[in-house]
C-alpha cells in the first residue's frame, strides 16, 4: 500500500464481507423453503428471502467494486483520494440505504422488478452515493497519472451508474417495462460490470505477474472492445419472448453468442500473463483466484450463457431452472470471484499482515469454488427434466416441480458446502495468521 487514502477501501471490504455472508446465509434459507415448504412461512415468506438474497448480491458486488477502486486509483493515478472523508460518509450511507431497504422488504414495502425491487426513494439514495462515489474518483484520476486501467475503470463505474437511471422508468406498458429492466440487468452484467472486471484483472496481472503495462493495456483493450461490441446487441437474447418483433431471434441470437469471446479473451490474457510474467509473487492465494476468476466466469457466462441463448433453445428453457443455474455460476465466476481476487491481494496490504493466512484462503477457494460447481450441475439437470416435462410434454408447473425435489435437495446440500467455504475466506482475510504455522507467508515480494 502506497497512499494512506487507500485505507477507505477498508470499510468497503468489510462491508462487502459481511454482505456476502448474509448473502448466502439467506440462499440457504430459501433453498430449504423449497425443499421443506412452510420454513418460516409466516416470518418470512419465499419472495422476501429470495429478494433478500439477490438484493444482497448485488449490493455486497458494487460495494466490492466501490472498495476495489478506492484500493486501485490512488496506487494507478499516483496521488492520494481526492476526498477520503467523503469515501466514508458514502460507505456509511450506501450501508444505511441497504439496511432500510432490507427492513422494508420484511414490511413487505417494495416494488415488483426482480432485482430492482428497492422503493423509488431508495434509488434515489443510491443515485446520490453513486453521484459522490463518481466524483470523488474522477476527481482523483483528473489530479493524477491517467492510465489505460483508470480509464476503463472509470468508464465501467459511469456506465454502471448510467444504466442504472433505466430503473427508475417503470412504464406500464409490460414490453417496455421489459426493456428498460434487461437495459439495468443485462447492460450491467455484460456490458460495463465487464469493463470494471477486465480493469481490475489488468491491475492484478501487473501487480502479480510483473509483466510489462503496455502488454497488458493491449489485452485490456481488446476484451472491452469485444464486451462492447458483443454484450449491446446482445441484449436481444432477452427480446424473444415479451412481444419485440421477430428479427430480435436473429440479432439477439448473433450477438449474444459472440460475448463468449470477451470471456474467452480473458482466459487467455490471465494465462498468458502468469505464464509470461517474471515475478514470483508470494500471495499466491490472490493469483489463484484471478485465474479461478477468468476460468468461472467464461464457464458461467460464456459456456452456461451459450447453452440457452439461442432462440429455439430459449424457446424451450426460458425461465426454468437452466437459467438458475446460469445466474449462479456466471455471478459466482465473474464477479464474486474477481471481488475476492481483489480482497485476497489487497487485505494483508491494508492490514500490513505479514504473514497472513494464505493456506485457508486458498482452501475457501476451493470448497466454495466446489460448492457453487456442484449447485449449478443440480439446476443443469433440474432444469433440463424441467424443459422436457414442462415445455416438451406439457406438463403443469407445479406438477413438475414435485419431480425435481431430488434435485433441490442436492442444492442445498451443496449451498451447504458453498457456506462453510464463504466462512473460511472472510475468516482467512479477517484474521491474522501466526508465524509458526505453514502456508503463511508475506503479502508483498520482497523489495
Ligand atoms: C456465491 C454464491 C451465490 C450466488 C452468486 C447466487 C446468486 C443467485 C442469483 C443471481 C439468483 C437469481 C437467479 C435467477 O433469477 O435466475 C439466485 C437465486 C437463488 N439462489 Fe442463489 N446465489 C448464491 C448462493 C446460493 C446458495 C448457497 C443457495 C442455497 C442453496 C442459493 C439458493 C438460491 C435459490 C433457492 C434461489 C431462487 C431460485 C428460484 O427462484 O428458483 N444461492 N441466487
Ligand atoms: C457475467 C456475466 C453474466 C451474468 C452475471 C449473467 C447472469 C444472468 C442472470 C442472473 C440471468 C437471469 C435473469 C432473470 O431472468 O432473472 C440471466 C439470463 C440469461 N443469460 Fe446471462 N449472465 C451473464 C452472461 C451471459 C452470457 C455471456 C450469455 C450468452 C452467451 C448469457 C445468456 C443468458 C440468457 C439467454 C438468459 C435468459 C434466460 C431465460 O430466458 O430464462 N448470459 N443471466
Ligand atoms: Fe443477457
Amino acid at each position: 500500500m502506497k497512499y494512506e487514502s487507500q485505507k477507505v477501501a477498508l470499510y468497503y471490504i468489510a462491508g462487502a464481507l459481511a454482505l456476502f455472508v448474509a448473502q448466502v446465509l439467506f440462499g440457504l434459507i430459501i433453498g430449504t423453503i423449497v425443499v421443506i415448504p412452510n420454513t418460516l412461512s409466516e416470518l418470512l415468506p419465499f419472495n422476501i428471502a429470495r429478494m433478500i438474497h439477490t438484493n444482497a448480491l448485488i449490493v455486497w458486488l458494487l460495494m466490492g467494486f466501490f472498495g476495489a477502486a478506492y484500493y486501485l486509483i490512488p496506487e494507478e493515478a499516483e496521488t492520494e483520494l481526492y476526498s477520503p472523508k467523503l469515501a466514508i460518509v458514502q460507505f456509511w450511507l450506501f450501508l444505511i440505504g441497504a439496511a432500510a431497504a432490507v427492513i422494508g422488504y420484511l414490511f413487505h414495502i417494495h416494488e415488483g422488478r426482480e432485482f430492482l425491487e428497492q422503493p423509488l426513494w431508495i434509488k434515489l439514495a443510491i443515485v446520490v452515493v453513486a453521484l459522490m462515489f463518481l466524483f470523488n474518483i474522477s476527481m482523483t484520476v483528473l489530479k493524477g497519472r491517467k492510465t489505460a486501467i483508470t480509464n476503463v475503470l472509470l468508464l465501467g463505474l459511469w456506465g454502471i451508474a448510467i444504466f442504472f437511471l433505466f430503473s427508475l422508468y417503470n412504464p406500464s406498458n409490460l414490453i417496455l417495462d421489459k426493456m428498460f429492466w434487461w437495459w439495468v440487468v443485462h447492460l450491467w452484467v455484460e456490458g460495463v460490470w465487464e469493463l470494471v472486471m477486465a480493469s481490475i484483472l489488468a491491475f492484478l496481472m501487473i501487480k502479480l505477474t510483473g509483466v510489462d503495462r503496455e502488454v497488458v493495456e493491449k489485452w485490456l483493450y481488446v476484451i472491452i472492445g469485444l464486451a462492447l461490441f458483443s454484450g449491446i446487441l446482445g441484449t436481444g437474447h432477452h427480446y424473444y419472448w415479451i412481444g419485440t418483433p421477430g428479427y430480435w431471434q436473429w440479432i439477439g441470437s448473433v450477438f449474444s453468442t459472440l460475448e463468449v469471446a470477451p470471456f474467452f479473451a480473458m482466459v487467455v490474457f490471465t494465462f498468458m500473463m502468469v505464464w509470461k510474467g517474471g515475478r514470483n509473487h508470494p500471495n499466491k492465494a490472490a493469483l489463484l483466484w484471478s485465474l479461478g476468476c477468468s476460468v468461472f466466469a467464461f464457464f458461467g457466462a460464456g459456456v452456461w450463457g451459450f447453452l440457452h441463448t439461442l432462440a429455439p433453445v430459449n424457446y424451450i428453457t426460458h425461465g426454468t431452472q437452466v437459467t438458475a443455474a446460469h445466474g449462479h455460476l456466471a455471478f459466482y465466476g465473474a464477479y464474486v470471484m474477481v471481488n475476492l481476487a481483489m480482497f485476497t491481494y489487497a487485505m494483508p496490504n491494508l492490514l500490513k499482515r505479514e504473514p497472513y493466512n494464505q493456506m485457508l484462503n486458498m482452501w475457501g477457494f476451493w470448497i466454495t469454488s466446489s460448492g457453487v460447481t456442484f449447485m449449478t450441475f443440480a439446476l443443469t439437470f433440474a432444469g433440463v427434466v424441467q424443459s422436457h416435462l414442462q415445455r416438451v410434454m406439457g406438463m403443469g408447473f407445479m406438477e413438475v416441480q414435485e419431480q425435481l425435489g431430488l434435485f433441490y435437495w442436492m442444492r442445498l446440500g451443496a449451498g451447504v458446502v458453498t457456506f462453510v467455504g464463504v466462512v473460511l475466506i472472510v475468516w482467512s482475510l479477517a484474521v491474522p495468521g501466526s508465524v509458526k504455522q505453514a502456508g503463511r507467508v508475506a503479502a508483498q515480494p520482497a523489495e
